[in-house]
């Protein structure tokens, strides 16, 4: 199988730069997401993948072979790669069978091979049953998982999906991320899976690429991006925490209870470095005064079930969000002990 790469790959559109310069090595089989907020560019570099846009500058390689270029680009399809829509784009005259057949028809495959085929994809999406159903009666999530099938008949190399999930509601969502990490598991294919949801892309990718204005902001295994956020931007985007000033640390080294704590004390003309902490890191004392801690008081909590999320001010006026097991008194005063602290670059922008 073939890796794909994407060297300094840009797309304007008239005086608009809506890719910038992006770098991307994704290795044969692997599942990355593309993942920022509306209008970043995600749905923009993933067209230019499919062939469905041209290049402003840079290069997209599969394997060896050069798909684009913004010299000359092949028509997607001579890409051998897939695309899953938002909006499923199945035909609605058509059966399911009929749907996920049509790209082996197109190709002119027929008899055993054809029937073989079309069995295997819809085995593989669990719909094996509704083959001559029509998407009409289908379920959003089924719908969603005949689109898969549909794309996988033709065994691409790469399956790119844009937003495949926004249609569905909540709990469905959930039951799909299963069905596409089943989906990845089995099929092995390189998936490309663009999404403005932080906790989809988590759940699914094995690298996420973290895209702002444009740019590549992060390029990162969930955990890196969780454990590890370069800038505060990512730090936001990604999972809860709060931007809290130390007069210690470095960006990218981690600051222990004894250093953060001390750096936290310190004057405020001295605490100039940005860093992250996590409401998991917090540890909250609201008992008297023990003198161990960080003042700081309640201004409001939330009942999330298994724990209370606790908005807490420090004397220094910061905002720290804190996880705790009790609810506690709106204006109550506590102590803070902070177990550790990620040191974050200072945003450029
Ligand atoms: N055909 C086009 N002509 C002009 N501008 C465009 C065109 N397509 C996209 N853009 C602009 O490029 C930027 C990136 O758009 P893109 O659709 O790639 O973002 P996105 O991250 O996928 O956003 P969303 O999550 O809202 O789909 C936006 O500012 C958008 O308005």
């Amino acid at each position: 199988m073939a890796g794909l790469s994407i060297e300094r790959v840009s797309k304007r559109f008239g005086e608009h730069t809506a890719v910038d310069a992006l770098s991307l090595d994704i290795a044969p089989g692997e599942f990355v997401a593309l993942l920022g907020p509306s209008g970043c560019g995600k749905t923009t570099m993933l067209r230019m993948l499919a062939g469905f846009e041209s290049l402003s500058a840079g290069e997209i390689r599969l394997g060896g072979r050069t798909l684009a270029s913004h010299e000359r680009q092949l028509p997607p399809e001579q890409r051998n790669m897939a695309m899953v829509f938002q909006s499923y784009a199945l035909w609605p005259h058509m059966s399911v069978a009929d749907n996920v057949g049509y790209p082996l028809k197109l190709r002119r495959v027929s008899g055993e091979v054809y029937r073989q085929r079309l069995a295997q994809a819809l085995e593989l999406v669990g719909l094996s049953s509704y083959a001559e159903r029509s998407p009409q009666d289908l379920s959003g999530g089924q719908r969603q998982r005949v689109a898969l099938a549909r794309c996988l008949v033709t065994d691409p190399d790469v399956v790119l999906l844009d937003e495949p999930l926004a249609n569905l509601d909540r709990h469905l969502r959930a039951s799909m991320e299963q069905s596409f990490r089943d989906f990845h598991r089995r099929t092995r294919a390189t998936l490309v899976y663009v999404t403005h949801d932080q906790g989809e892309a988590m759940a699914l990718a094995d690298r996420i690429a973290v895209m702002r204005d444009g740019r590549l902001e992060q390029w990162a295994t969930p955990e890196t991006l969780y454990r590890q956020p370069r800038t505060a931007w990512v730090a936001g985007f990604i999972g809860q925490g709060s931007l809290l000033y130390a007069a210690a640390g470095e960006p990218g080294v981690r600051l222990e209870e004894a250093d953060l704590m001390r750096g936290l004390a310190a004057v405020v003309a001295e605490r100039t470095q940005p860093l992250l902490v996590r409401p998991e890191h917090i540890s909250v004392l609201a008992d008297a005064p023990s003198g161990q801690g960080l003042p700081a008081w309640v201004e409001g909590g939330t009942f999330r079930g298994e724990r209370y999320e606790l908005h807490l001010r420090l004397a220094s006026g910061e905002a720290l969000l804190a996880y705790h097991p009790v609810a506690l008194d709106e204006g109550q005063p506590v102590e803070v002990v902070l177990r550790e602290g990620w040191c974050l670059e200072r945003d450029s922008q």
